[in-house]
């Protein structure tokens, strides 16, 4: 189980946000949603352990993560950044075997099971055809779901991801949002917790999803989807009006208001 406990996020003397409190445990998806620069990819860099709290703390099975050695937090989180291309070209399932560097010894090689943990990791986000492709030629989103095997490869209970679905196609966005369901659900069998974050509203509802809405780096309401994400929640926290509608088959969407003066009506 991951916590925060009041925790103040920032870099150095410039604080980003505060008050933030959290936990995500097997079988729960987080979504914290936010304006651009609100803070959602700091929060993730602290509760990873990879920038300290300016105050609070972050507890990763009870104990502060900040204490526990890098490879013991790998094989309790992993983490799906936004993608980007490396400076070294390297094989797609290289960069998906890098999931199992956690559960080698200090001098270990991956094995067999390993390379094909991390093959059929691939095969699950439909990119087995890109296992042998250099990694810093393919597309964004192609890069994206290579970075979404890495995780599914660690095998670790809980995974944080930074806007998954940033650079994926239509299709794409659906299939990985049903795979981060899956995944949740097949908690109840001691499976995984996932925060992610997102720029739609409408994956929250579609992963039936707790959320974190942020604005600023403060909290503006956290709670059940259908509860946090109303009209004026996020009509305030976006600054434009948005309607919440229920379709023909009883799915909730976000719809955005195009202000008037850009529309000339
Ligand atoms: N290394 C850094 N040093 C100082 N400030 C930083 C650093 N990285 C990010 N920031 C600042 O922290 C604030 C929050 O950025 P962050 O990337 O956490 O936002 P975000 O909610 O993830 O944004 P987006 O939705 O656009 O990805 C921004 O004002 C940004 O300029």
């Amino acid at each position: 189980m991951l916590e925060a406990r009041d925790l103040s996020i920032g870099y150095g003397r410039r604080t980003i946000g505060t008050g933030l409190n959290l936990t995500v445990a097997p079988g729960d998806v987080l979504c914290l949603l936010g304006p651009n620069g609100c803070g959602k990819t700091t929060l993730f860099r602290t509760l990873l352990g990879l920038l300290p709290p300016l105050s609070g703390e972050v507890l990763l099975s009870g104990n502060p993560i900040t204490a526990q050695r890098r490879a013991e937090v790998a094989r309790q989180i992993s983490y799906v950044p936004q993608a980007h291309a490396p400076p070294f070209p390297f094989e797609a399932l290289e960069v998906v075997l890098m999931g199992r560097t956690a559960r080698l010894g200090a001098f270990g090689q991956p094995s067999r099971a390993d390379r094909d943990r991390a093959f059929l990791a691939m095969e699950q986000l439909g990119i087995g055809h890109l296992a042998e492709a250099d990694y810093s030629r393919l597309s964004g989103g192609q890069r994206q779901l290579v970075l979404i095997a890495r995780a599914l490869a660690q095998e670790a209970p809980l995974m944080v991801m930074d806007e998954p679905t940033a650079s994926l196609d239509f299709g794409n966005e659906a299939h990985v949002l049903a795979r981060i369901s899956g995944l949740a659900r097949a908690a109840a069998h001691g499976g995984h917790g996932v925060v992610l974050s997102t720029h739609n509203p409408d994956h929250a509802f579609q992963l039936g999803a707790r959320v974190l809405l942020m604005k600023s780096g403060q909290r503006m309401a956290c709670g059940p989807c259908d509860e946090v994400l109303t009209t004026e929640a996020l009509s305030a926290v976006y600054g434009i009006d948005v309607s919440v509608e229920t379709t023909s088959s009883g799915r909730k969407v976000c719809l955005p208001a195009v202000p008037s003066d850009l529309t000339g009506t």
